[in-house]
C-alpha cells in the first residue's frame, strides 16, 4: 500500500493527474469512477436528489420508486410545514441544529428552503450562537463526516485528499485550522462546524450552488487540553504544530488547491488565531483568490454599518473618534478599513487618518511607548499618548463617539463603560461583537437601559429588540455573514482571481446603500436579514462591478446588468422535476 500511494503522489507519466485514467501511463494505478443515474432506494439516499414525499406519480414510476414511499404525495411547502413545526417543538437550541444537519443529509433542497424562507428564525441556529456550541460538543454529536478533514497524517499528500472528494467543480472553499473558533478558542478538528455553517450561508444568502462548496478543516493539533483528555474527541491527539512545520503544511494545502482547482477557486480563511490569520493573508493574497472573514469579512460589514449610522449620529466618517477593545483580526480589520474609506474620500493620507481610531488591547491602550514589544498587526495603531491601562481610563481619554468590541471576552462593556459614552455623546454608538451571545461585550439590554435608551446598538451574535420608555429599538447584528455569502458571490460570477481592498469598500457601501428611512425610524443600521438574498445580489453585483474595473474579472464580456445576472445566477432550492 505504502509504495502504491508514494508512486500516486509522484507521478511519472500523465501531467499532475493523481487518479484520472486519461492522462496515466500503463503503469499507473487508476481510480474507477463510475457515473451514474440515481434511482429506485438509492435516489431516495441521495440528498441532492430526495425529495421524500413530494415525488409525483410519474416520478415514481420512471424512477422505481413505486412501493417504497407511502401512497400521499406532499408538496415541498407541505414538507416546510411539517419540518418547521417539528423543529419548532424543541426547546434546546442545539436539538434544532441537530435536526437541521439531518435534514441536510437528508434532502439537501429542503433544507436550503427552510432556511432560505425562516432566514430570521433560523440563522441563530445553523449559525452563531447555536453552531458554537455544536462545535464544542461536536465529537458528542458527529454522526456521519461532513466536509473534508487534512491533518499531519496526509502530509505530502493532500492533492490525492482533495481527489477524494466527490465534487469537481468547486468555488468556494471554507477553512479553518480551528485554533480560534468565534471567541471560544482552540476547538481543534471539532471547528468543523464553522466551515459547514458558512458554507450553507454561502448556499442560503449568496446563492452558490452547494456542490460548487467545500469545507475544510486542517487538522494539526490542539492546544485545548480539556479536547486532548476527551475520549470522543475526533481530531489529533497533539498539541498544535506551528513554525515551520505549519507553514509547509499550510503550503502544500494552497499549492494543492490551485493545483487543483485553478485560478479562480476562493479561498476564505476562518477562525485562524491572530499570529497565522494575518501572515497567511499576506503570504497568498498576492497568489491566489483569498479572503478572510474575520478580517475583511467583519471589516467590511462593519464599516457598512459605520456608513449608515451616520444618518443617526450626524457628521461625516472622519469627524468621529473610534475606539475599540480588542486589537486581533476583527479590530485591526475593521481600523484599517475604516482609515482606508476615510483616506479615500477625503484624500487625507491613511497614516493620518489612522489617527482618530485608537485600540485597547490586554495590556491597556496601544501607545507609541509601546511599540517595541507590539506585534506587527497592531504597530500602526501606537499613537502618541501616555499609557492608559484599562478601557473606562481609554473611554475617558480618547472620548470616542464610537466604541467597537471585538476582544473575545464577554461582559466587558460595563455600566460605567457604557454611562461614559453616552455621558460625551448625545447618540453614542456601541457595537459588542463578539461571537458567540455569551462572549459578547454587553447585551442589547444593558446597552439601552444604561445609555437611557440613546444608544445606536449593534453586536455580533443576536440579540431580541428591547423596549426602553415606550421606544421599540432593534440592535443590529453586525456579522460578517452579511457580507461574505455575497462578496464571494460577486468573485465567483465574475470569475475573479484577485481580491482587492477596493472591494471590500464597495460591499460595505451596497450593503449601507440598502438601508432605508424606515429602517433608520426604528434605530437600526443594518436591513433586516429577510431580504438578504436580494442584499447578497446587489453586494455581488458592485464587488464584481469593482472587479471589472480594476481587470481582475475573466468572465468577459462583462453583463450590462450585474444585479440582474446575480439575481439569474442564484442557487434556489425550488424542487426540479425528473424526466
Ligand atoms: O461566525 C461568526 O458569527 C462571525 C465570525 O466570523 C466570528 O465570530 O469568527
Ligand atoms: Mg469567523
Amino acid at each position: 500500500m505504502e509504495s502504491v500511494l508514494k508512486d500516486l503522489s509522484t507521478p511519472t507519466g500523465g501531467v499532475e493527474d493523481v487518479y484520472g485514467e486519461d492522462c496515466a501511463t500503463e503503469d499507473q494505478c487508476i481510480t474507477p469512477w463510475t457515473i451514474a443515474v440515481s434511482s429506485g432506494y438509492n435516489l431516495l439516499r441521495d440528498p441532492r436528489y430526495n425529495k421524500g414525499l413530494a415525488f409525483t406519480e410519474r416520478e415514481r414510476d420512471a424512477h422505481y420508486l413505486r412501493g417504497l414511499l407511502p401512497p400521499v404525495i406532499s408538496s415541498q411547502e407541505l414538507q416546510e410545514k411539517k419540518l418547521m413545526q417539528s423543529i419548532r417543538q424543541y426547546d434546546v437550541p442545539l436539538h434544532k441544529y441537530v435536526a437541521m444537519m439531518e435534514l441536510e443529509e437528508r434532502n439537501e433542497r429542503l433544507f436550503y428552503k427552510l432556511l432560505i424562507d425562516n432566514v430570521e428564525e433560523l440563522l441563530p441556529i445553523v449559525y452563531t450562537p447555536t453552531v458554537g456550541e455544536a462545535c464544542q460538543k461536536y465529537g458528542s454529536i458527529f454522526k456521519r463526516p461532513q466536509g473534508l478533514y487534512i491533518s499531519l497524517n496526509e502530509k505530502g499528500r493532500i492533492l490525492e485528499v482533495l481527489k477524494n472528494w466527490p465534487e469537481k467543480s468547486i468555488q468556494v472553499i471554507v477553512v479553518t485550522d480551528g485554533e480560534r473558533i468565534l471567541g471560544l478558542g482552540d476547538l481543534g478538528c471539532q471547528g468543523m462546524g464553522i466551515p459547514v455553517g458558512k458554507l450553507a450561508l454561502y448556499t442560503a444568502l449568496g446563492g452558490v450552488r452547494p456542490s460548487a462548496c467545500l469545507p475544510i478543516t486542517i487538522d494539526v493539533g490542539t492546544n485545548n487540553e480539556k479536547l486532548l483528555n476527551d475520549e470522543f474527541y475526533i481530531g489529533l491527539r497533539q498539541r498544535r504544530a506551528t513554525g515551520q512545520e505549519y507553514y509547509d503544511f499550510l503550503h502544500e494545502f494552497m499549492s494543492a488547491v490551485k493545483q487543483n482547482y485553478g485560478e479562480k477557486i476562493l479561498v476564505q480563511f476562518e477562525d485562524f488565531a491572530n499570529h497565522n490569520a494575518f501572515e497567511l493573508l499576506a503570504k497568498y493574497r498576492t497568489s491566489h483568490l483569498v479572503f478572510n472573514d474575520d478580517i475583511q469579512g467583519t471589516a467590511s460589514v462593519v464599516l457598512a454599518g459605520l456608513i449608515a449610522s451616520l444618518k443617526l449620529l450626524g457628521g461625516a466618517l472622519c469627524d468621529h473618534t473610534f475606539l475599540f477593545l480588542g486589537a486581533g483580526e476583527a479590530g485591526t480589520g475593521i481600523a484599517e478599513l475604516i482609515a482606508l474609506e476615510i483616506s479615500n474620500k477625503t484624500k487625507i493620507p491613511v497614516e493620518e487618518t489612522r489617527k482618530k481610531i485608537w485600540l485597547v488591547d490586554s495590556k491597556g491602550l496601544i501607545v507609541s511607548g509601546r511599540k517595541e514589544t507590539l506585534q506587527a498587526f497592531k504597530k500602526p495603531w501606537a499613537h502618541e499618548h501616555e499609557p492608559v491601562n484599562n478601557l473606562l481610563d481609554a473611554v475617558k481619554a480618547v472620548k470616542p463617539t464610537v466604541l467597537i468590541g471585538t476582544s473575545g471576552t464577554g461582559r466587558t462593556f460595563t455600566k460605567e463603560v457604557v454611562e461614559a459614552m453616552a455621558c460625551m455623546n448625545k447618540r453614542p454608538l456601541i457595537m459588542a461583537l463578539s461571537n458567540p451571545t455569551s462572549q459578547a461585550e454587553c447585551t442589547a439590554e444593558e446597552a439601552y437601559t444604561w445609555s437611557e435608551g440613546r444608544v445606536v446598538f449593534a453586536s455580533g451574535s443576536p440579540f431580541p429588540s428591547f423596549e426602553y420608555d415606550g421606544k421599540l429599538n432593534i440592535p443590529g447584528q453586525a456579522n460578517n455573514c452579511y457580507i461574505f455569502p455575497g462578496f464571494g458571490f460577486g468573485l465567483v460570477m465574475s470569475g475573479t482571481i484577485r481580491v482587492h481592498d477596493d472591494m471590500l469598500l464597495a460591499a460595505s457601501e451596497a450593503l449601507a446603500a440598502q438601508v432605508t428611512e424606515e429602517h433608520y425610524a426604528k434605530g437600526m443600521i443594518y436591513p433586516p436579514f429577510a431580504d438578504i438574498r436580494k442584499i447578497s445580489a446587489h453586494i455581488a453585483a458592485s464587488v464584481a462591478a469593482k472587479a471589472y474595473e480594476l481587470g481582475v474579472a475573466t468572465r468577459l464580456p462583462r453583463p450590462a446588468d450585474l444585479v440582474k445576472y446575480a439575481e439569474s445566477c442564484m442557487y434556489t432550492p425550488n424542487y426540479r422535476s425528473y424526466r
